[in-house]
């Protein structure tokens, strides 16, 4: 049986992850660049938890300067096998009111300033995105949100934008339009990243505002999403405690083949592939490059 060690990354509110045991903020190395801060490691009973706030600590980076590559490096590096993204989300439905935790399941990526891939020239891969989150892992989040009670829906796309801006009203109607549920600004290229490096993936994005296109709820307010954030700010620590308290440590294959989601993906011969490149993927895709 393989060992379960979970990751968390926080977003926006969510700067670290208390009540883990024997915790420590480590700095890891990264040949992608600099991760957004140190990751606080510790565990719960056997359970080793990794924990790393997407922005860093204080809120540095905004979400075009995130390294998305170092992150999810640092976390792989880490040795973590299921991740649990959590951040804050506009709604692009009447139903969707602050204050629910939606588990989404589909991704639509608008962002084009963020480097989106470990593999390129010299290691040509493609992996399949068609099921970006790992159900079981999700099913352990829905578990976690039922036990604490908390107003969830499971299912929802994502539309991820470049910002830092909020979306303009033609903008969030065409999101609308398009079926999706909730934005934000930080799921992709992470969700993307994650399955390159075979590390299943979820992600719980808080919703904190109607974006812009709701006529009751006029323009996006960021002081408005703060007060959201903070005043939920508990029941994303409550969850993510509970998904830690109860995560298995002992897991079972990825159904939809996350966890081995390289395994056929590298496209580039051996012989022709890029020395320099390949000693960076020595963590994310060291499983396949090594047989
Ligand atoms: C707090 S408003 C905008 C900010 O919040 C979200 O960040 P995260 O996904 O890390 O919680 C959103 O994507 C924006 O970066
Ligand atoms: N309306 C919104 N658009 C993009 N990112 C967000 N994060 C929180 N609310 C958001």
């Amino acid at each position: 049986m393989l060992k379960s060690v979970l990751g968390v990354v926080g977003g926006s509110g969510i700067y670290d992850l208390p009540g883990l045991e024997n915790a420590q903020w480590i700095a890891v190395e990264s040949p992608w660049g600099q991760p957004s801060d140190s990751v606080r490691i510790g565990y719960i009973g056997e359970l080793k938890v990794v924990f790393l706030p997407r922005h860093g600590r204080g809120h540095v980076y905004a979400p075009s300067d995130i390294n998305y590559r170092a992150n999810i490096d640092v976390l792989k590096r880490c040795g973590v096998t299921d991740l649990v993204s959590v951040s804050a989300c506009g709604s692009l439905k009447e139903e969707l009111a602050p204050g629910t935790f939606v588990l989404v399941d589909q991704f639509i990526d608008r962002t084009f300033a963020r480097e989106k891939s470990f593999f390129g020239q010299g290691c040509v891969a493609h992996v399949s995105m068609a099921y970006p989150v790992s159900p079981e892992l999700v099913d352990r989040v829905e578990d976690a949100a039922k036990a604490e009670d908390l107003s969830y829906s499971r299912g929802g796309t994502y539309l991820a934008m470049e910002g830092p801006q909020f979306s303009s009203l033609a903008e969030s109607q065409l999101y609308r339009s398009w079926g999706c549920d909730v934005i934000g600004m930080t799921n992709m290229p992470e969700a993307k990243l994650a399955r390159e490096a075979e590390i299943c993936y979820s992600s719980v994005a808080m919703i904190t505002d109607y974006d812009s296109w709701h006529p009751d709820h006029g323009e996006v307010d960021i002081q408005a999403i703060l007060k959201v954030v903070h005043d939920n700010a508990s029941n994303a620590q409550s969850l993510v405690a509970r998904i830690a308290r109860d995560f298995p440590v002992e897991r079972n294959a990825c159904p939809i083949g996350s966890d081995k989601a390289l395994e056929f993906a590298i496209m580039t011969v051996p012989e022709a592939r890029d020395a320099e490149l390949l000693s960076r993927l020595d963590a994310v895709a060291g499983r396949v490059l090594k047989s």
